[in-house]
């Protein structure tokens, strides 16, 4: 190794992941670097696009790289030597999933904000409103027109302030007509959905499941490749046992779960000025406790989430008093599933990989991953 490709490493080697702790270099988050002509092109195993920690990791790299005289150049890559499926939706680089083990708790609402959110952060984000019993999304988003058709007659999804959304209400006849499908034929419909909607590139599909922990979700959990489910419940008891069964259901078919997100929480009365708890208080975190699942945030009881399409969701809406708590909820379960993106790739290439073999004397790969 050359004396600057020493130094480089040496600065690469005290950057540490903001939320696991550890340095970027053992937990093999850098797949390649190549110097020349005073440029260092990185090849990182990131796959969280516009999430806070890992875009605060890519400047902090950009740093160490100027710092030793040389202009960056990043790329994020993964594949499945990282433990990333390439097959199943091979445009799309993570799909997450909002679950909830009984209905009305504000599940598409938590999926709505989600997916507008991501879309706030900068990333290409789909909806996918799977709730197919009682779709909802096309109420919750302000979807401006119906879905087109590509001639090799794929479905093209209508937009919502930018994010892309499908959903089972489009397709029913009536706003109102339930949709009246059992077993195989759920299947189909979904199988239909994800071969046949022109998602194009991706960086995250938000997937709405159905309510409660029966054979849709299971389905759907197994069939698309999951990167993370985010359980939404409210304070009310009967809830947080739904959520139990939840949690459950998806750890037994190793799904990750990234956390729970405690909805209707709280309302702070605007006449008396006082936070009132309608449906109780601490369930969430008794689960958190005894589950040893994260609390990814919690979302007061508020007008401004109860949209009903006309408008875009609290996320995005700058003048409402719950902007913040919806951002930081949103923001918090983008760094959520980018740790357990990043340790998913610590986890499969720490044994494939020799130990402190530094990949800035790699020999040079062609870079071909999203510039960062
Ligand atoms: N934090 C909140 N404050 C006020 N209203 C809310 C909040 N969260 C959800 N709502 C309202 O509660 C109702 C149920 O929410 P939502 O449709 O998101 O629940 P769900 O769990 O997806 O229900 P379903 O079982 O029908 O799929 C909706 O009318 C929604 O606007």
């Amino acid at each position: 190794m050359t004396e600057l490709e020493d130094e480089l490493e040496a600065r690469l080697r005290e950057i540490e992941d903001p939320i696991v702790g550890e340095d970027i270099l053992s937990m093999q988050l850098i797949n390649d670097v190549e110097i020349d002509d005073g440029t260092a092109s990185i090849s990182l195993a990131f796959n969280t696009p516009f999430a806070p920690a890992e875009l605060e990791l890519g400047d902090e790299i950009r740093a160490a790289v100027s710092d030793v005289g040389l202009e960056p150049d990043l790329y994020a890559e993964v594949g499945r030597e990282h433990g990333f499926d390439e097959e199943v939706m091979p445009n799309v680089r993570n799909v997450v999933a909002v679950a909830s083990g009984k209905g009305g708790v504000g599940k598409t609402t938590v999926a709505a904000n989600l997916a507008a959110g991501l879309d706030e952060l900068g990333a290409r984000v789909g909806l996918l409103d799977a709730d197919i019993h009682g779709p909802n999304a096309p109420r919750v988003l302000p979807v401006e027109e119906q879905p087109g058709v590509t001639p090799d007659e794929k479905i093209v999804p209508p937009t919502a302030d930018g994010v892309k959304v499908m959903s089972m209400g489009f397709l029913l006849e009536e706003e109102d007509d339930p949709a009246i499908l059992r077993g195989p034929m759920v299947n189909n419909v979904m199988t239909h959905f994800f071969e046949n909607v022109e998602w194009g590139a991706l960086d995250y599909l938000v997937v709405d499941l159905p309510p409660g922990t029966g054979d849709a979700s299971l389905d759907l959990v197994q069939t698309l490749p999951v990167a993370g489910v985010v359980i939404v419940t409210t304070p009310q008891e009967m809830a947080v046992d739904d959520a139990r069964k939840g949690l459950r259901l998806f750890e037994k078919h190793e799904t990750p779960v990234l956390g729970i997100v405690e909805n209707m929480s709280r309302y702070h009365c605007p006449s008396c000025g006082d936070e009132h708890d309608p449906f109780g208080r601490g369930g969430a975190e008794e689960m958190v406790e005894s589950y040893d699942v994260e609390l990814l945030g919690q979302l007061p009881i508020h007008e401004d989430f109860g949209a009903d399409g006309s408008e875009l969701p609290a996320v995005k809406l700058d003048a409402s008093p719950v902007q913040d708590a919806a951002q930081s909820v949103m923001t918090d379960i983008a760094d959520r599933l980018g740790e357990v993106n990043r340790l998913k790739v610590a986890d499969m290439l720490e044994l494939g990989r020799e130990e402190d073999k530094s990949p800035v004397d790699e020999s040079p790969q062609s870079q071909s991953g999203p510039k960062l």
